[in-house]
């Protein structure tokens, strides 16, 4: 590798690390290090020359080389060494939201070396599922910098909030392939909040970026739409025995449920909120449909209804719609039928499914249900999805 070329630093070398943004960068220009805890993976990545995308679109198989890549242990003194590189232009995560402040002491780290070192500005990145995902990883950074540091950064270093959409579960390699290779759906979409990446503009543009001022529309529509319908996919299609998502949305009751929570409830109050044009929004949540329903991607159900205690969190992909709906006094009883599916995800894998289901069996689902919603008991939206959780739970849960 020319040690000129310009780097990114990615931390989460996983699904979407190396199946969307990794290669982005690649052939934005960078030089990108991978940095994760899976030494197995970091080790590939260094031993290996290139792996492969590959595009599992019903109507196309394109295979991407992906190469100009290395591996750090993000806990090593290395990446931080990496960050007073002068050729250092952006860091970006997908490493998963609770991992976010594990991460922040080692990238507060590296921001000093890089002051240290007084070389200049960068860009940070988090391109995790969740609303204002890089301005919290700014918090737990912070909660690890002197006060000189924290000047030093806050005028040297932008934190971008972003939206990042492409569907990449685990790929399971043929023998073709190499153990990094990934399969990924041929539609990708990565939003990045202009002003935060202007006040520090990378040196190399970031190609098949969209930078835009009204970052707040794009998440939310990406998250209380696709994020929102894949979780109601998940938990309905584990409900009812299915093992993926293209599975689950072939089912016609399940479909009818996902396309009615899309548009008659949470579209519908993003409409209102975001004045989205109908027939755009309704070609967005088609695509949407259409993109579930790709059988070459073997997408399963509870990869994504994998941790549902965030899923269920206030803000997040199902009470966030929830509650927009409900501020529009729009219905809900589909989001709902959603919400009661997730409280009864007891996948024995899944440490907050486990959790969650032990929290239910102790307290009891009327408390669990307006604890972690904040619906009232005896109040209309706690006794909708306590009405669907007993007829799904009847229906699919009861030994007969
Ligand atoms: N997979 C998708 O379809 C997709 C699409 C858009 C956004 N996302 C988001 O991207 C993030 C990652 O999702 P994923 O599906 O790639 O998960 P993943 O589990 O495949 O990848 C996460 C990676 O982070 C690594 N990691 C864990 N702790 C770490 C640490 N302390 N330092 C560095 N690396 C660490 C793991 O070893 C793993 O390689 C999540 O926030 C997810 O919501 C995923
Ligand atoms: O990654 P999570 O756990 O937040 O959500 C699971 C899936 O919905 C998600 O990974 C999607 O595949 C992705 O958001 C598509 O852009």
């Amino acid at each position: 590798m020319s040690d000129k070329r310009q780097k990114a630093i990615h931390f989460g070398a996983g699904n979407i690390g190396r199946g969307f943004i990794g290669p982005l960068l690649v052939n934005s220009g960078y030089h990108v290090i991978f940095a994760d805890v899976n030494e197995q993976v970091i080790k590939q990545l260094n031993d290996q020359d290139s792996y492969n995308v590959l595009i599992l679109d019903e109507d196309e198989e394109q295979i991407n080389s992906i190469s100009d890549v290395s591996g750090v242990v993000s806990t090593s003194d290395d990446i931080v060494k990496e960050f007073a590189s002068p050729e250092l232009d952006i860091v970006t995560t997908a490493v998963g939201p609770s991992i976010l402040e594990k991460i922040g002491q080692t990238i507060a780290q590296g921001l000093h070396a890089r002051r240290e070192a007084k070389q200049g500005p960068l860009n940070i990145i988090a391109c995790e599922n969740m609303i204002n995902q890089t301005s919290t990883l700014r918090n737990y950074v912070f909660d690890h910098l002197s006060d000189d540091d924290k000047q030093w950064v806050k005028e040297n270093v932008g934190f971008a909030n972003c939206s990042v959409d492409r569907i990449v579960p685990p790929y399971d390699p043929k023998d073709s392939d190499t153990p990094l290779d990934v399969g990924v759906e041929g539609f990708y979409e990565w939003v990045v909040d202009k002003d935060a990446l202007q006040r520090t503009p990378p040196n190399i543009q970031l190609k098949g970026v969209k930078l835009t001022s009204e970052l707040d529309a794009y998440i939310e529509r990406k998250l209380f739409t696709l994020n929102c319908g894949h979780a109601i996919s998940a938990y309905l299609g584990f409900l009812k025995g299915y093992k993926t998502i293209d599975q689950a949305v072939r089912d016609e009751e399940i479909r009818a449920v996902v396309h009615a929570a899309l548009w008659d409830e949470a579209g519908a109050a993003l409409r209102r909120k975001h004045k989205f044009d109908e027939g755009e929004y309704r070609e967005y949540v088609e695509k949407i449909m259409e993109r579930f329903s790709n059988p070459r991607l073997k997408d399963e159900v509870t990869r994504v209804g994998r941790e549902p205690l965030r899923k269920l969190a206030k803000g997040d992909r199902l009470l966030g719609p929830t509650t927009m709906a409900l501020e529009y006094g729009l219905p809900t009883d589909n989001l709902s039928k959603g919400i009661a599916a997730a409280f009864l995800f007891d996948y024995e894998e899944d440490k907050q499914a486990v959790e969650l289901q032990k929290r239910v069996e102790k307290e009891g689902i009327e408390k669990v249900v307006a604890d972690i919603t904040g619906f009232e008991q005896g109040g209309k939206e706690h006794g909708t999805i306590l009405e669907a959780h007993e007829e799904l739970r009847k229906k699919y849960k009861q030994k007969n």
